[in-house]
């Protein structure tokens, strides 16, 4: 209230002034009244008017350029600044307006238009205030602005315009910032190409992102996940060293090996340790070079884009070269999926230089903090240019389970440290090639292994045909599925002792090569 007489009194007077003056100068000095006058006027205003006013535009509005929601940030200060935890509202609003909250899940409460909030901080006043543009037609915008848009409007002292610009602002976009990373759920995007009969253009839709995996479930060498886990935060803390050095604040990872031994998995964890969105590029739905490009600039900061089977997606990132018998095989159900999904579609135009810009080209700068990461079962077939050092940074191998990948597995679905069985687990992964996922197979309950089991474990209190938890799993059912996974390890080591095939398996899994040392 204290804020509107005020504006009153300043715009009364300086109506009067220039009623009063206009006719006077008028009527002896004509030829200055077009000009100097309306400049004298102006600068009276100013001088009776000591308020600087700031508008915070939405930015829904825009289409394809949405790196900056700033009235996302703007909106999530105010409503700390003036909602309490259990929604009581510490200003005296007359009106509120709902919105979606920021995962979508719930609704917030905001002022509506009109309202004013009076912040002080740091004993300098900040009058808020939320607006509605005006409707199309009464406005000549140069772009078009939706009609429901809207925008804030922040005024202050013109003698706290230093502190206002260089201070409050930040600490309003900080503060902002932090409540919003302190709510954020994480999302999982994927794209939809584009449809030239519809005019649809290619966008990403987005679910919620359920996958619980953590770097504690993964099973992989523990030095080597700590390197990982450290290189990924040295990465989430470096936004003033990327600026200093002028580098985009970005890092590529690739994960390489065979089927089922947790890549994808990794990428999962790797989400929840930084808490950030994941973006599952299919690329092979992606038009063009431009589509791409478009695609890129509407992923947001703390993301994750992901590209998996970068070897199946597009011809041309590939060396070209003959395949060996085995590796048609391996690639046969890949290839297959990739062939029926370009039959039933428009074939892709993106070509290695769209992805190698999409990579490190200037746009791949715009948002900041944003990982990439490729998967593929074949390192060998890819282009060098995509590996290259700034584009691919760190070169993580997952190969086969040894036994330390095994304990992880049997702690997280079975819960348990040892167990009298483990030494003979230990000398059968020694001397047989097996993935994580065969493992977590052979440890999991399965309708089979619960029939088996069925009778002896039914009379036990609180039994239930699926467990709640590796905790509540039974001794019995422990011991038979180590049993099975015994004899299941045993026929591996056989077959494959027949087939004479076994190379040399190195580490559990997990072996990082940082794109500069020499790579197998
Ligand atoms: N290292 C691991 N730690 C824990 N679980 C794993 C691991 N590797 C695989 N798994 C389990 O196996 C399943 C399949 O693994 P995942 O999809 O991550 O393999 P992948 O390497 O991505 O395989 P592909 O090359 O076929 O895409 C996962 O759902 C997970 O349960
Ligand atoms: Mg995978």
């Amino acid at each position: 209230m204290e804020m509107i007489w005020e504006k009153l009194w300043a715009g009364l007077a300086t109506i009067t002034t220039l009623i009063l003056a206009l006719p006077f100068f008028h009527s002896y000095l004509p030829n200055l009244v077009d000009y100097h006058i309306l400049k004298f006027a102006s600068k009276l205003f100013r001088f009776l008017n000591p308020y600087v006013e700031i508008k915070f535009p939405d930015d829904h509005g825009r289409r394809h350029f949405k790196s900056s929601d700033l009235d996302t940030v703007i909106n999530a200060y105010l409503r700390e600044a003036c909602f309490t935890d259990d929604g009581a509202c510490s200003q005296d609003f007359a009106h509120l307006r709902a919105t979606p909250s920021y995962d979508g899940a719930d609704v917030d409460f905001i002022m509506n238009d009109g309202e004013e909030v009076i912040i002080v901080h740091e004993g300098v006043k900040f009058w808020w205030s939320s607006h509605k543009n005006p409707p199309k037609g009464t406005c000549i915008y140069k772009y078009s602005v939706p009609e429901d848009s809207r925008y804030y409007r922040l005024i202050y002292h013109r003698r706290h315009d230093v502190f206002a610009r260089n201070n409050y602002i930040k600490h309003v976009l900080t503060e902002g910032n932090a409540i919003l990373d302190g709510q954020r759920k994480l999302k999982l995007f994927t794209n939809v190409r584009s449809d030239s009969r519809s005019g649809h253009c290619a966008y990403w839709s987005r679910v919620p992102f359920n996958h619980r995996t953590t770097f504690d479930m993964l099973a992989m060498d523990k030095e080597k996940k700590r390197e990982i886990k450290q290189d990924l935060e040295c990465f989430s803390q470096g936004q003033e060293y990327y600026e200093s050095v002028g580098k985009p604040w970005k890092r590529g990872y690739l994960l390489y090996g065979p089927p089922g031994t947790g890549k994808s998995t990794m990428i999962a964890a790797m989400a929840n340790f930084l808490k950030y969105d994941v973006y599952d590029l299919e690329l092979t739905s992606v038009k063009d070079n431009t589509t791409l490009r478009q695609l890129l600039i509407e992923t947001k900061r703390k993301s994750i884009v992901v590209i998996e089977d970068i070897d199946c997606t597009l011809q041309d990132l590939c060396i070209k070269r003959k395949k060996t018998g085995s590796e048609k095989n391996e690639d046969e159900e890949k290839t297959t999926k990739a062939t029926i999904d370009k039959d039933d579609k428009e074939e892709s135009k993106v070509t290695l230089s769209g992805l190698l810009n999409f990579i490190d080209g200037v746009w791949s700068s715009c948002g900041g903090e944003r990982i990439l990461v490729f998967t593929t079962n074949h390192k060998e077939k890819l282009d060098p240019a995509l590996l290259r050092r700034g584009r691919m940074d760190m070169h993580i191998k997952m190969s086969y389970c040894r036994f330390e990948g095994f304990q992880m597995l049997a702690k997280n679905y079975l819960g348990i440290d040892t167990h009298r069985s483990f030494s003979e687990i230990k000398n059968l992964l020694d001397s047989v090639e097996i993935t994580a996922a065969d493992l977590v197979e052979s440890l999991m309950p399965k309708s089979g292994s619960i029939k088996q089991l069925e009778e002896e474990d039914r009379n036990r209190e609180g039994w239930r045909l699926m467990p709640k938890s590796a905790s509540e799993i039974s001794d019995h059912f422990i011991n038979s599925c180590l049993d099975n996974l015994i004899k299941f390890l045993e026929e591996k080591r056989k077959s494959m002792s027949e087939k004479k095939s076994v190379d040399g398996a190195s580490g559990c899994n997990g072996e990082i090569t940082d794109g500069f040392k020499p790579t197998n």
